[in-house]
């Protein structure tokens, strides 16, 4: 198992209330697994993406990545969980402007160090291939489309190599037909590589590439359904969307 998530909860306060964005869910999930997180604004997706990527400490339960419990206090192993084991791919891409693709793409290489020149070369050239960003590389993102720039995040997120990469409303900002590519970008990379992928969204054609579905719904999960033989996925994904 690659992450673990026991009983974990998020809450906001403000002055009149409580928001429970994350109230008590459970998950495992095995290196391989391809996830989609889906719900209804306001259900908690985001919040317990980033808990699970360790970007927002838990309140309360016990989160384990790759067999490192995760300890909020501990700095140094906190890091060193974030920079080998997450990966993170944002709607807006939050690419660099200022920085060309390739920049952006070898920042968090730069940021961990401890990488040659020549080994460098060898990771953008190798992920520029698997992603079709190759003639990017020394393009602005302003210069880019919007399913370019998000492709150049997926490299980014993936130049480390990481053992999960979760994905926010990937899709959210793209048209249709970048979408669909992008979406058959991410599936080949957990079909092909064994790529472990979260993704939270709120589109049942993203929710069904993947092999699971949990649904959430003020911070809970209400129901799983998982990719089978013989039955439709994406049907059982629209009934759930529906009757919740
Ligand atoms: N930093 C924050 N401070 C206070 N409340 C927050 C914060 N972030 C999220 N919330 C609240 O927590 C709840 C869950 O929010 P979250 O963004 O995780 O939901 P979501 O399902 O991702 O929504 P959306 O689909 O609209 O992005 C919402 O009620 C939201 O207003």
């Amino acid at each position: 198992m690659i992450l673990k998530a026991a009983n974990i909860k998020k809450y906001y306060y403000n002055s009149e209330s409580v928001i429970k964005a994350v109230d008590g869910i459970n998950i495992n999930v095995e290196k391989g697994d391809f996830i989609a997180v889906m719900g209804q604004s306001g259900s908690g997706k985001s919040t317990l993406l980033k808990c699970l990527a360790t970007f927002i400490p838990i309140d309360s339960g016990e989160l384990i990545i790759d067999g490192n419990q995760i300890n909020y206090k501990n700095r140094k192993s906190l890091l060193e969980t974030r920079r080998h084991d997450i990966g993170y791919i944002f709607q807006e891409y939050n690419l660099l402007e200022h920085l060309t693709v390739e920049e952006n793409m070898i920042l968090p290489l730069i940021i961990s160090g401890n990488v040659g020149k020549a080994e460098l070369r060898d990771k953008v050239e190798k992920l520029a291939g698997e992603l079709g960003i190759e003639d990017l590389l020394n393009k602005y993102p302003g210069e880019i489309s919007g399913g370019q720039k998000q492709r150049c995040a997926c490299a980014r997120a993936l130049i480390n190599s990481p053992q999960i990469v979760f994905a926010d409303e990937p899709t959210g900002a793209l048209d249709s037909k970048s979408s669909e590519k992008f979406l058959e970008l991410i599936y080949d990379l957990n079909n092909n590589l064994g790529t472990t992928i979260i993704m939270a969204t709120h589109n049942i054609i993203a929710a069904s590439y993947t092999k699971r579905t949990v649904f959430l719904k003020d911070g809970k999960i209400i129901e799983q359904i998982s990719r089978q033989n013989g039955h439709s996925y994406k049907d059982s994904i629209v009934q759930t969307v529906a009757f919740n």
